[in-house]
């Protein structure tokens, strides 16, 4: 069942006289992958980061679930209910993928008097674990030490460390990047996996994968939105092909 998730309107953030990202509205569904594309310096990730409370917004409302999260923080948007991926890896390379895992498990776990904690919260903490590994197809590779799996293979650990903190919506940033064709077909089985649970935004600039896995499409240039639609919308329209596919094609 389609159901909106997370809802951003007219999000605008200004750095000094520029606007990175100005007036973008954006509706992720579960059960849909939301792909945003742009040429560089379109201010994708600048709204991952609003999204994500990396950044505040100069104007603008996000609203994830129920809640208002408009210039929350990051921790706060994540315990909300939104996990996200970076560029930049997190993992602790001298780990074990499992160790790795129940690590971003227990962010989770309750703050107070974690001395004091049942057994039954760190079964609760390995049950969570555990099925972020089995989502993210990495069981085989329990383990391993993070240092010494491949590409491919961290990329879907951080997925399943993001999924270890049972997010509602999910977003990621390149998770294709630098990964050769099985990788990448790997991958793109794991994210269509992930759609059924989740509302899924990603930043990517593999178009034939945007193309292969996107339901929708938000096509940014200079901070704005100038087209959203499903695949076939956007692949037909001539401001998109002028302004950002024509570059490539
Ligand atoms: N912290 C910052 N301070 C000032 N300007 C910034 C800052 N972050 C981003 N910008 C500017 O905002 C604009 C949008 O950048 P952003 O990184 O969001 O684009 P992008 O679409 O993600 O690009 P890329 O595809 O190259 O990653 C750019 O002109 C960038 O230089």
């Amino acid at each position: 069942m389609s159901e909106v998730l997370l809802s951003a309107r007219n999000l605008t953030k200004r750095f000094g006289g520029l606007a990175a990202v100005n007036e973008v509205s954006v509706d992720l569904w579960r059960g849909r992958i939301h792909a945003v594309i742009g040429p560089n310096g379109a201010g994708k990730s600048t709204l991952a980061n609003l999204l994500s409370g990396d950044l505040a917004p100069t104007s603008g409302t996000i609203t994830l679930g129920e809640a208002n999260v408009t210039g929350w923080k990051p921790e706060s948007v994540s315990k909300a209910g939104l996990g996200r991926s970076y560029q930049k890896t997190n993992i602790f390379l001298p780990f074990t993928v499992w160790e790795n895992v129940r690590l971003a498990a227990q962010s989770r776990a309750p703050h107070p008097a974690r001395w004091l904690r049942r057994a039954t919260s760190f079964a609760a903490t390995n049950e969570r674990a555990q099925r972020a590994l089995a989502l993210a197809g990495l069981e085989h590779r329990k383990d391993a030490v993070a240092g010494t799996v491949s590409h491919g293979e961290q990329r879907q650990l951080e997925i399943a460390m993001t999924l270890a903190t049972e997010p509602r919506v999910l977003l990621l940033d390149e998770p294709l990047a630098g990964m050769g064709t099985v990788e990448a077909e790997r991958m793109v089985e794991l994210l269509q996996r992930l759609k059924a649970e989740h509302a899924v935004m990603l930043v990517e600039h593999d178009m034939d994968a945007v193309f292969a896995l996107a339901d929708r499409l938000t096509v940014m240039v200079n901070g704005q939105v100038i087209a959203s639609g499903t695949p076939a919308q956007i692949r037909a329209d001539a401001n998109v092909q002028a302004a950002y596919l024509g570059e490539e094609h």
